[in-house]
């Protein structure tokens, strides 16, 4: 067939036919891909095209639904809605006009599409579903997730540009949108970004850890002498989102360094306002549980952890998984975190303190688990062989290094928790090719109305150790 021709500004009518990774919809017109925003499978769309540079696909947004789907809702964010014009749609709720049941279904779908293409996993059943409530010790809910999952940010970045303009980044752009409301945020969140005065340019995290009260931390951009020439502190004009620059470290007084306390169940945790923790206000604790019931039931007739075995938390932040662990193994847990930001550590060595088996140590994964690989002792060899392993590593996956340096150890059990099924199916692969079955995987949908899944895969190793 002759290639379609087109280019960046043409109208076209595209029939959405499926579902990509990313919060993109993909159809086909005159034979080419097309990939756009803002559309649900089974819907006729009229897009704008934006990039046409490609033979292969091309990209689009969408200006008007022609032939809406059943699962088409109101946008759970106002602004985000198809009828506002694309460049002034915020980002971050890129499935906000889908039902929620069937934005599940979506993620889903792109999990299993994911396991199956890239992992070549097609037999572990997975089904998705939202974060668990908190009960009280009666049994009471305390919290639970909203019926169209909104209000559950407890992080939210905004940014102020040097117009003085202050809001989220319009979708995939750098450009400020000032907006009347920010539906996923909790509503102290939200209630106080909203009252946020123009300051310097450059980023302004709002933090509502578990004592409720709201932190504003002021990032501003860092002076660019020259550096960054061709970056623009303003955004592209073209509207897409490019390297821009970082936010200055904090310093010693930084608001961001104020230690805040986050609860899962009855344990606190200290961490950093501007450091990292789960950032929908049930996922630590939802994370937390089903890691625990997935161990637990691996060992039905036994003791739910080997109390001979080191465990290993990696990318361990302040000890969550750590001291899910140490709760599955009493007081002489030996568990072991693994992280490469020092604050975070010192933090989790406070937080693990209960347990005196438990270190926490500032490394990165990859060099730490090479040195274990290279110096680890005979006897610490069998304890790792029975422990049990937890990585939960940023978006970009572990890797081919680490997930090598892990079986090099042999743990009886990995519990991989992952926020990019693209990156998951490709590590789960590589597990696969040095001897660990997946065995489980549960999706969970920790971040409503935007297209992240989390998931949580538990492997075993497929044969005895050497
Ligand atoms: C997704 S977070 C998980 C943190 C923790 N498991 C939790 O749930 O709170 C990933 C963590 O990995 C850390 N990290 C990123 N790259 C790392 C690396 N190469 N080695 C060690 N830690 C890393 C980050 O600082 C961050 O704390």
């Amino acid at each position: 067939m002759a290639a379609s021709t087109g280019s960046d500004g043409d109208l076209i009518d595209l029939d959405v036919t499926g579902v990509a990774h990313g919060g993109v919809f993909v159809g086909r017109h005159e034979g080419r891909v097309v990939f756009v925003p803002d559309a649900i499978p089974g819907e006729r769309v009229r897009v704008r095209l934006t990039d046409t540079s490609k033979d292969s696909f091309w990209r689009g947004e969408t200006m008007e639904v022609l032939d809406a789907s059943p699962h088409r809702r109101a946008h759970v964010w106002r602004q985000a809605d198809v009828d506002v014009p694309p460049e002034d749609r915020p980002g971050g709720a890129d499935f906000g006009h889908i039902e929620l049941a069937h934005q599940r279904a979506l993620k889903l779908q792109v999990l299993l599409e994911s396991l199956q293409r890239i992992g070549g996993i097609d037999d572990v059943p997975v089904a998705i579903r939202p974060a668990s409530p908190v009960l009280s010790g009666d049994g009471d809910l305390i919290a639970v997730e909203s019926a169209d999952g909104s209000g559950w940010r407890t992080r939210v970045s905004l940014h102020v540009d040097a117009d003085g303009r202050v809001g989220p980044y319009a979708a995939r752009s750098h450009r400020v949108i000032p907006v009347d409301d920010l539906p996923l945020a909790t509503a102290a969140v939200e209630r106080a970004a909203l009252g946020l005065q123009a300051g310097i340019p450059g980023r302004i995290d709002l933090v509502q850890p578990a004592d409720g009260e709201v932190r504003i931390l002021a990032r501003p951009a860092p002076v660019d002498h020259g550096r960054g020439r061709g970056r623009s502190r303003r955004g592209s004009s073209d509207g897409r989102a490019r390297s821009h620059p970082a936010p200055a470290p904090a310093s010693p007084g930084d608001p961001a360094l104020e230690v805040v306390v986050e609860r899962v169940g009855g344990r606190a945790f200290r961490v950093d306002a501007g450091g990292f923790w789960q950032v929908h206000r049930l996922a630590a604790g939802t994370l937390s549980e089903v890691v625990s019931g997935r161990v637990r039931g691996l060992h039905a007739d036994g003791p739910p952890i080997d109390p001979d075995g080191w465990h290993l938390d990696l990318y361990g932040g302040v000890g969550l998984f750590a001291a899910t662990l140490g709760d599955l193994g009493g007081a002489a847990t030996r568990v072991t975190s693994v992280e490469s930001d020092s604050r975070a550590t010192e933090h989790a060595g406070a937080n693990l303190a209960e347990w005196v088996g438990a270190r926490a140590e500032t490394a990165r994964v990859d060099r730490w688990i090479a040195q274990a690989g290279a110096n680890a002792s005979t006897a610490d060899r069998a304890r790792l062989a029975r422990g049990v392993v937890v990585l939960d590593p940023p978006r970009s996956g572990a890797g081919r290094e680490v997930v090598e340096g892990i079986a090099d150890l042999e743990p009886a059990t990995i519990v991989y928790v992952a926020c990019d099924p693209v990156a998951l199916a490709r590590d789960l692969a590589t597990f696969r090719a040095v001897g660990y079955d997946t065995t489980t995987i549960d999706a969970l949908d920790l971040f409503p109305n935007s297209h992240h899944v989390e998931a949580v895969a538990v492997l075993t190793r497929m044969s005895e150790p050497r």
